[in-house]
């Protein structure tokens, strides 16, 4: 999903709770969507419903599961099933508990909060490759639609280029045009700022924030 280079970054749209949005999101060029399967988000989606569709549209897209501090139980079904291709981890999982997913065959995305420099002393601590960061939100673990310095994502990638960065928090179709030229992210994730209510998506909104990311 996320290539060495490329021109324009992956969209990742986040909050999925329906399989016809789901469609209509692939149609309109998402590169990657995201199921929520932490039970306090707005945007929580049972494992059990979303195992009545979301394998009719694994093959079409690259399915990611947003999670904070799983349950053992809930990274069992989704790994046995092979419900998804990517786990996104948002909560306190330790670079061992990431490790140890990895280990059992798991590509994951760990999601870091960025409250200032220091923050990003911990993407060296964690095995994947892959880091989302977001806005720092005491309490909250995402899905604020807040946004943090972009300078910090830039100084990320200079301080650990070998990791791959995904650009989150606060992004909506009038600004992640320049959140892209200021960070140049391997994708960009949004949930909030493409929605007309939680779990439900503006497909509007949605069109405009693909093509504002992947616009040159
Ligand atoms: O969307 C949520 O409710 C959520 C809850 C807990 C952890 C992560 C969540 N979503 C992720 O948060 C970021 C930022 O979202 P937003 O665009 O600022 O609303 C994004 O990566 C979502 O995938």
């Amino acid at each position: 999903m996320f290539p060495d280079s490329a021109i324009s970054p992956a969209v990742k749209i986040c909050g999925l709770t329906q399989e016809q949005q789901a469609r209509d999101i692939i149609a309109l060029g998402a590169d990657a969507l995201g199921i929520n399967f932490w039970p306090k988000s707005k945007r929580y989606l049972p494992v059990e419903q979303a195992a009545t569709w979301l394998p009719a549209v694994k093959d079409l897209t690259t399915l990611v599961a947003v999670m904070v501090n799983p349950e053992p139980a809930l990274l069992d079904t989704l790994l046995k099933e092979n419900l998804v291709h990517i786990l996104q981890l948002h909560g306190d999982e330790s670079p061992a508990e990431v490790q140890f997913l990895m280990d059992a065959g798991a590509q994951v995305i760990k999601a870091l909060q960025v409250r200032d420099e220091h923050s990003l002393d911990q993407i060296g601590d964690y095995a994947c490759e892959t880091i989302l960061l977001d806005a720092y939100n005491p309490g909250l673990y995402g899905g604020a639609g807040e946004t943090f310095p972009w300078e910090l994502a830039v100084l990320a990638q200079q301080r650990f280029p070998q990791k791959k960065i995904i650009l989150s928090g606060g992004l909506t179709p009038g600004n992640v045009h320049e959140a892209v030229r200021r960070t140049h992210p391997v994708a960009v994730d949004v949930a909030s700022g493409v929605e007309s209510f939680p779990g439900i998506k503006d497909l509007v909104l949605v069109e405009e924030f693909i093509l504002q990311a992947k616009q040159g």
